[in-house]
């Protein structure tokens, strides 16, 4: 249907002669928050494969509530990186595994959130899976929680290998009984990971890298992980099997704060 013209403007009227009040000036652009350059993606864009298990963005973690700065389970990277990982996991899916991701960037704030929680001497209520050996204050100066840290540079993650077709993981449900990382496979949280020989961001000297105490298959694994990391140019962490940074880093010295969020992406 037709619409009517809109009515013509009326007549300005004369100009005043008492002077004009303040005009009000353009609205304030509300402030978005920091958002990440254009060199950062979504590692889902670039590799579909790749699965995901964000535990920052939860309550299962050695916090035990979801983190600061993790307002969506997503892992973010610098694109760089996540086509290295992307050329990992076609090596990986070629042995019958897939590559599962815990974290990734990481940002300030959430590294902040870990410092302040650190300080408080209670909030203990996951150590009995996370650090079942380790003081809480010894967390940072032991080398298990890094201030700041590399993955705040968008090219550091946190992985492990699953088997392919994935088993099931049974949901975390807070206040659950908890068993320590260091338990054997059968016995501590039943993450759908093959065997490390401990679980993630187990803060024990068990979790490093080269201990001589896990099972020959969990070091067999830990091993198979990192040839296919290190053949695509990621360097290891020695205390955690799991960390990981890609050496080409694009950002070597740059530590970002947009927080893990889609439209933190351009
Ligand atoms: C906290 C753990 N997932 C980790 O990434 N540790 C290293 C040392 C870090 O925080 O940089
Ligand atoms: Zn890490």
């Amino acid at each position: 249907a037709c619409q009517k013209p809109p009515p013509s403007p009326a007549p300005s009227p004369p100009p005043s002669l008492s002077p004009s009040p303040p005009r009000p000036s353009t609205p304030p652009v509300t402030p978005s928050g920091p958002r990440a350059p254009a060199g950062f993606v979504d590692l889902a864009a670039v590799d579909a494969s790749i699965r995901t298990d964000i535990r920052y963005a939860t309550a299962h973690n050695f916090v035990g509530r979801p983190i600061t700065g993790y307002p969506e389970p997503l892992c973010l990277l610098t694109r760089q990186a996540a086509e290295a990982l992307h050329r990992v996991q076609t090596a990986a899916l070629a042995q019958g595994r897939s590559l599962k991701v815990y974290d990734c960037y990481r940002p300030q704030r959430a590294v902040d959130d870990f410092v302040a929680w650190a300080k408080l001497p209670g909030e203990q209520q996951m150590k009995g899976e996370f650090y079942p050996d380790e003081p809480k204050d010894r967390l940072f100066a032991d080398g298990y929680i890094g201030a700041p840290t590399a993955h705040s540079r968008g090219s550091t993650l946190d992985l492990t290998l699953v088997s392919v077709p994935a088993p099931d993981q049974p949901a975390y449900v807070p206040g659950q009984r908890l068993v320590p990382c260091t338990a054997p496979a059968g016995r501590r949280f039943p993450d759908n990971s093959v065997d490390m020989g401990t679980g993630f961001d187990c803060f024990d000297p068990r979790a490093n890298t080269a201990d001589s105490r896990v099972t020959r298959a969990a070091r067999d694994n830990r091993e198979l992980l990192k040839r296919l990391m290190t053949a695509q140019g990621f360097e290891n962490y020695p205390r955690e099997w799991w960390h990981y940074r890609y050496t080409a880093e694009p950002y070597p010295g740059t530590y970002f704060d947009f927080p893990v969020a889609r439209s933190s992406l351009r």
